[in-house]
């Protein structure tokens, strides 16, 4: 059984009676975190793609429209008391704007004393200051520096890797971290993201990065899905689908990077070349056939299913439609069939 799992979760906003207003945010997704089998996932898309409301769901701040999110088996509706305090134990986030989190008039050291007092972490005040202490070093944060102060105090990447050092504190087994350094300069931004790989390879964490910014995915993490209007077009080892790109939009994403990598010019836009001027006809249609330069009558009418490339790779495009499809289309047996677990090394 899956610690965290979303079985084909679909999110649709807006609509009542004005059905044209409605936006489905994110169609049937599914992903499944395993306790034994720890992951480092990506998830990348441009804005609007749906990762935020895939966060969001996941997390249980909002009610899928269809499809289900599990905890440790059982829906989040459904958990009762002691099944709700461990799911808020065990799956944690970290959001963009950690600012929005504090309370101004609080030291930032009540953000880590909440969690130790609310699951009654330490015995004593020393052990609780001890705890603190081992979070903030943890993170690369120095105790004289933070503790004591105010969150004004505090510059943007401290207060993103405090709660960072919250999120360790609580031991979870599933990160959720939603453009956490999207806000932050480039050399803080790999000590965050530094901070996140040690607490997936040494404490056994899961992480979903999720981000727009294919690079530092590519850095970090192991497997990457991509989405393209509440669509996952691509999945795989993130290695493969970085170096070879399948879908069109991911050619087109890896495309506009300028990656570290001398083999491959850069390619841009224009490089795929222009769209086959392809417009969606009926309801059912490839979100990406308008864009696409290799769009064929059949995306036009009809929603690609994931094609399965490989055993750990998984594509939604018809130019792969001679492949086996992905049953339901279930990312977790895609990316379940990764040749190693989050503990290896990534790139
Ligand atoms: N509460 C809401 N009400 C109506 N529409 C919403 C709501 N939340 C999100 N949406 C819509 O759902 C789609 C996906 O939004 P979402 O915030 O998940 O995208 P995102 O990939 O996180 O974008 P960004 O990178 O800009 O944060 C967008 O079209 C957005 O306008």
């Amino acid at each position: 059984m899956s610690l965290l799992e979303a079985r084909r979760v679909r999110k649709v906003f807006g609509g009542g009676l004005w059905h044209r207003s409605q936006v489905v945010a994110l169609e049937d997704f599914s992903i499944a975190f395993d306790e034994a089998s720890p992951s480092f996932i990506a998830v990348v898309g441009e804005s609007g793609s749906g990762k935020t409301t895939l966060a969001r769901l996941l997390l249980g701040l909002l009610q899928p429209t269809s499809g289900d999110v599990c905890y440790r088996g059982t829906s989040l509706r459904l958990l009762h008391r002691q099944g709700r305090r461990r799911f808020l134990q065990e799956v944690q986030a970290v959001f963009q704007d950690p600012y929005e989190v504090y309370n101004p008039f609080y030291k930032v050291d009540h953000v880590l004393e909440l969690p130790i007092r609310n699951f009654r972490l330490a015995g004593d005040r020393r052990m609780a200051r001890a705890l603190m202490e081992q979070a903030l070093v943890e993170v690369g944060l120095r105790v004289e520096e933070t503790l004591g102060r105010y969150p004004h105090q505090l510059s943007g990447g401290q207060r993103q890797r405090l709660m960072i050092a919250r999120a360790l504190l609580l031991r979870p087994k599933v990160l959720i971290a939603d453009e956490p350094v999207s806000m932050v300069d480039a050399s803080l931004r790999a000590t965050i993201l530094g901070s996140l790989l040690s607490l997936h390879r040494e404490h056994g964490v899961s992480v979903l990065y999720i981000t727009h910014d294919l690079t530092t995915a590519y850095q970090v993490s192991h497997d990457i899905v991509v989405l393209y209007r509440g669509v996952v077009v691509e999945a795989g080892r993130v290695e493969s689908v970085v170096r070879e790109p399948a879908h069109p939009y991911t050619r087109l994403l890896v495309g506009s990077i300028p990656l570290p990598r001398p083999d491959r010019p850069w390619l841009g836009e224009r490089a795929l070349g222009q769209p086959a001027g392809l417009r969606p006809v009926g309801p059912r249609f490839c979100k990406f056939v308008d864009r696409c330069p290799f769009a064929l009558p059949i995306c036009q009418e009809e929603s690609p299913p994931l094609f399965q490339l490989s055993p750990d790779r998984a594509v939604a495009c018809f130019l792969y439609r001679e492949q086996p499809v992905v049953t339901n289309d279930d990312l977790t047996v895609v990316l379940r069939n990764r040749a190693g677990t989050g503990a290896e090394a990534p790139n």
